[in-house]
């Protein structure tokens, strides 16, 4: 059960950054684990969801299917038509729907939507009020996850960022990570909720943690694939098959699922979005920031932020972020002229 996988997960200390301590707790749970026999999740009250793109969407629809009492908002309203076919309620702004829920999700796309759509206008921060919670499940930067964290506590609610690692395929699977932070009550309490929508959890102390792990975690990520499309790009110049490296690479030690995922159809000029061009330069951006912020030097992240930037510009914004091929491939042709 979830609430037994809580008090059962391993509890370790870790040292953070600038001098204070890190309480890490991770648990995994298996998403068919978590729903009890009677069909719910043990988890009492209504739960709102603000933000229903591709993360959001499967997210929320997962809690409707494990039986949860589920409202949601979007602003673009047509994008919660298949929720509300599911069972969904809806209300018309995210104070609605955190005046109506108990515990209200929200899934938006970078620091901007996430503040706006929880302080702005009509924001969730209007129907907010003690004994109701925030979660807040976007990838932004520390600063702006304290500032949403204050707005929220300063109705008397509380707050936990928990940004996911994982894309699409694992949100509609359950099998997301959680990187969670801020008030441990509200960890505990939406700890059922978490088991519905991802495979494990981990609890990482105060507000600003859950997203800089985060942060770490992404730029690793971009940087992988920017070398990853350097070393397929340079193979195929060399007379090498671009599909056996990805063969070859899937078998040695730095296979990563990310390779044998996306290296086929990267080889196919194929880009289906499961995380946007978008929003993997968004976390570069922030992550340097996150360095700058310590005095730490990222050159390989700041390399790839910059062929990034060069893919947006070349319209690939909405497509998967391993599109960032084009970038090089461009570079290339432009260096020709
Ligand atoms: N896709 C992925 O693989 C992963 C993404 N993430 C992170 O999760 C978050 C969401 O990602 P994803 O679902 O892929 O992104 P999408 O671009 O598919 O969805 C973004 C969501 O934010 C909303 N939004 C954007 N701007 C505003 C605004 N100004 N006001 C209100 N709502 C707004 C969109 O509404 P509308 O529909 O109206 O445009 C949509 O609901 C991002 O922070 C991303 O970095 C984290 C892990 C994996
Ligand atoms: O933020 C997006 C992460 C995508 C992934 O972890 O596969």
């Amino acid at each position: 059960m979830a609430a037994a996988s809580f008090l059962l997960s391993p509890r370790v200390t870790l040292p953070l950054r600038r001098g204070s301590r890190l309480l890490v707790s991770c648990s995994a749970t298996s998403p068919s684990s978590s729903s009890d026999a009677a069909g719910g999740v043990g988890f009492q009250g209504r739960v709102g969801f603000l933000g229903l793109g591709i993360m959001g969407a499967p997210m929320a629809s997962n809690l409707i299917k494990a039986g949860c009492d589920i409202t949601v908002w979007n602003r673009t309203k047509s994008k919660c038509d298949p929720l509300l076919s599911l069972g969904a309620k809806f209300e018309s702004s995210p104070a609605r729907v955190a005046s109506s829920c108990d515990v209200t999700f929200a899934m938006l796309a970078d620091p901007e939507s996430a503040f706006e759509v929880a302080c702005g206008a009509n924001g969730a921060v209007e129907g907010m009020a003690a004994g109701k919670g925030y979660v807040d499940v976007s990838t932004v930067d520390d600063a702006t996850s304290k500032l949403i964290g204050k707005r929220i506590t300063s109705t008397g609610a509380s707050f936990l960022e928990a940004p996911v690692s994982g894309s699409k395929k694992p949100a509609e699977d359950g099998l997301l990570i959680f990187l969670t932070a801020g008030d441990e009550s509200l960890y505990k309490r939406v700890a059922p909720l978490l088991d519905v929508m991802g495979k494990s959890r981990f609890y990482l102390g105060d507000v600003g943690n859950g997203a800089a792990m985060k942060l770490v975690v992404n730029m690793v990520m971009g940087s992988m694939m920017v070398s990853f499309a350097e070393g397929l790009l340079l193979s195929e110049k060399v007379g090498l098959d671009p599909n056996t490296v990805v063969e070859v690479i899937s078998q040695g030690a730095i296979n990563a699922p990310m390779f044998s995922l996306k290296g086929p159809s990267m080889v196919k000029a194929a880009y289906p979005t499961a995380f946007p061009l978008k929003h993997q330069q968004k976390d570069l951006r922030l992550a340097l920031a996150l360095a700058e912020s310590v005095s730490q030097p990222i050159p390989t992240a700041a390399a790839a932020n910059e062929l990034y930037k060069v893919a947006k510009s070349l319209g690939l914004a909405d497509q998967d972020f391993s599109a960032v091929i084009e970038a090089l491939k461009a570079k290339v042709q432009s260096s020709r002229h």
